[in-house]
């Protein structure tokens, strides 16, 4: 296995700078201004630097908020920020050399690319999906993967909300006709929504919250998920996704990209819903076949829909909808009733910025003290920080599968270690730390990979050397990092 930051390839370095980001030539070790002071701060957090942070060089993709750029570039970190994804080729190009890369739901970080990167620490998905990473590639690489969970919640459900009522009224064809100049005042099969049935399909995070402001509309509300959840509301779930679609007048998709959810909406299914009704996706684009959703809207069967998502999107804005994507955007741009929104499902000012910084933080909380606990690949830990009054201690994080790397230390140092999950790597890793003061010490597995994080006391950075040194023979370790 890889080791996405090989210190083996720089034997000519010195110890500080193999200890800390091998691919950066001007890292030195450093200790901060608090290592080694005297205890004058007592009990204040001690902000650990695995490193000179200013040589941790992050790529932003995909517009990424700057409230998110804000707080990695106060770190003093390199932040290159672009406002589009890359073509395959160029990302690859560039990742192989950045520390950190920020992404949305736009770029593929498969295999292929996360093999080129070699000194990859953590990805920051600015975003709630994470269907875009290799996450098992990357946990075994020692590459931590990181989102926000729920920051665009609300804006996805608000504009659902919208589109049901745009859509019942054929709102977009009435404001379309106008621009073009045409009057065409009729209520002909336009609706309230009112007392009409919502099928919500997914009630997670979405899912739920679009629950109580439908009701609130005057909608029933069904659901349809794979676990069983606590209705909100007089919600009501219902117990196949069949049962769903032959009550629904709406059906609203909030499921994750799974292979079970691909073309969950298909031939099949359009025929399960009532004659008229309406169709909206905002979750991913590979769980309706669209194709098919054409030939139902074709044949009156469905009344209306609106998409936000799509098996292939361009690349950026400027780039053009067309049959060089899917081969179908002509024909479904060609149909009456239809919304067509470019992925703006959680693009809101509040939730870019509320995600910005959200994830940023995670980041910095990783790369400084090794804390994963959101993380949504690796196992989590969280470890209070050491303090202002512990000056000579250092963090030791220590991940393992296969194989494993460090950063630096002084009188005190955090060992962060991810390791594989096999039997006897704690023992090693104790071992290697028995003749030092351990603090501190917490550990955790998620499948083959596990990691663990030791504060240790009064350590001189020959004392670290060692320890890295040593840690680094283990079979078993993905990454050694030393903090200090
Ligand atoms: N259009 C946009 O801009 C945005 C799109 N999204 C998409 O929306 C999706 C849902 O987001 P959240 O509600 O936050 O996720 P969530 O994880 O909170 O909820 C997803 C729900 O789907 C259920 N589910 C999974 N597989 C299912 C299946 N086969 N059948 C029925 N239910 C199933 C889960 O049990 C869960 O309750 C995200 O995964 C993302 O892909 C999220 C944010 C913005
Ligand atoms: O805003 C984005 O780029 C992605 C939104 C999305 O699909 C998500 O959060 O999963």
């Amino acid at each position: 296995m890889t080791n996405p930051q090989d210190i083996s390839k720089a034997p000519q370095q010195g110890l500080a700078h193999r200890m800390s980001v091998s691919a950066s030539p001007t890292t030195t070790f450093s200790p901060p201004s608090s290592f080694g002071r005297p205890n004058c701060q007592q009990g204040l957090p001690k902000q650990l630097k695995p490193f000179n942070t200013k040589d941790i060089k992050i790529l932003l993709l995909e517009n990424v908020n700057q409230s998110g750029k804000d707080i990695l570039t106060g770190q003093g970190y390199q932040v290159e920020a672009h406002k589009g994804s890359l073509p395959e080729d160029e990302l690859i190009e560039k990742i192989r050399d950045v520390h950190v890369i920020g992404i949305r739901s736009k770029t593929k970080l498969n295999e292929k690319v996360l093999r080129e990167a070699k000194n990859l620490l953590v990805v920051g998905c600015f975003c709630i999906g994470t269907n875009q990473v290799d996450l098992e590639f990357a946990a075994h690489h020692g590459i931590a993967v990181f989102n926000s969970p729920f920051a665009n919640s609300r804006s996805v459900a608000e504009l659902v909300i919208a589109e049901i009522i745009t859509l019942a009224r054929q709102l977009g064809d009435r404001s379309n006709e106008m621009h073009k100049g045409a009057w065409n005042k009729v209520s002909n099969k336009c609706w309230e929504i009112r007392g009409k049935t919502l099928g919500i399909v997914g009630y997670g995070h979405i899912g739920s919250q679009l629950s109580v402001l439908a009701e609130a509309m005057g909608m029933s509300v069904i659901y349809y998920d794979v676990v069983s959840l606590m209705a909100l509301g007089s919600a009501q779930q219902v117990p196949t996704l069949k049962d769903l679609l032959s009550q629904a007048d709406f059906v609203t998709l909030h499921v994750p990209e799974l292979p079970e959810t691909k073309d969950m909406m298909s031939a099949t299914q359009f025929e399960q819903m009532k004659e008229g009704a309406y169709l909206i996706n905002a979750s991913r684009g590979t769980v309706v076949d669209l194709p098919a959703l054409i030939n139902a809207m074709r044949s009156g069967k469905v009344a209306g829909a609106a998409v936000d998502v799509y098996p292939a999107e361009p690349r950026g804005n400027g780039d053009y909808f067309n049959n060089s994507l899917n081969g179908w955007e002509e024909d479904i741009r060609s149909l009456n009733n239809i919304i067509l929104t470019p992925h703006i499902g959680g693009s809101t000012e509040e939730a870019q910025r509320a995600i910005g910084i959200e994830v940023a933080d995670a980041l910095v909380r990783y790369i400084n003290q090794g804390i994963t606990l959101s993380s949504v690949n690796m196992p989590k830990l969280n470890m209070r920080s050491l303090t202002l009054d512990e000056p000579n201690h250092a963090r030791v994080s220590s991940l393992t599968c296969t194989s494993l790397t460090a950063t630096t230390a002084t009188d005190a140092s955090q060992i962060v270690f991810i390791h594989q999950n096999v039997p006897g790597v704690l023992r090693k890793f104790n071992d290697i730390l028995g003749s030092h003061n351990v603090d501190r010490q917490m550990s955790d597995s998620r499948g083959d990979v596990a990691y663990v994080m030791a504060d240790v006391k009064d350590v001189e950075t020959s004392d670290l050397e060692e320890i890295y040194d040593s840690l680094e023979t283990l079979s078993s370790r993905i990454l050694t990092r030393v903090l200090y």
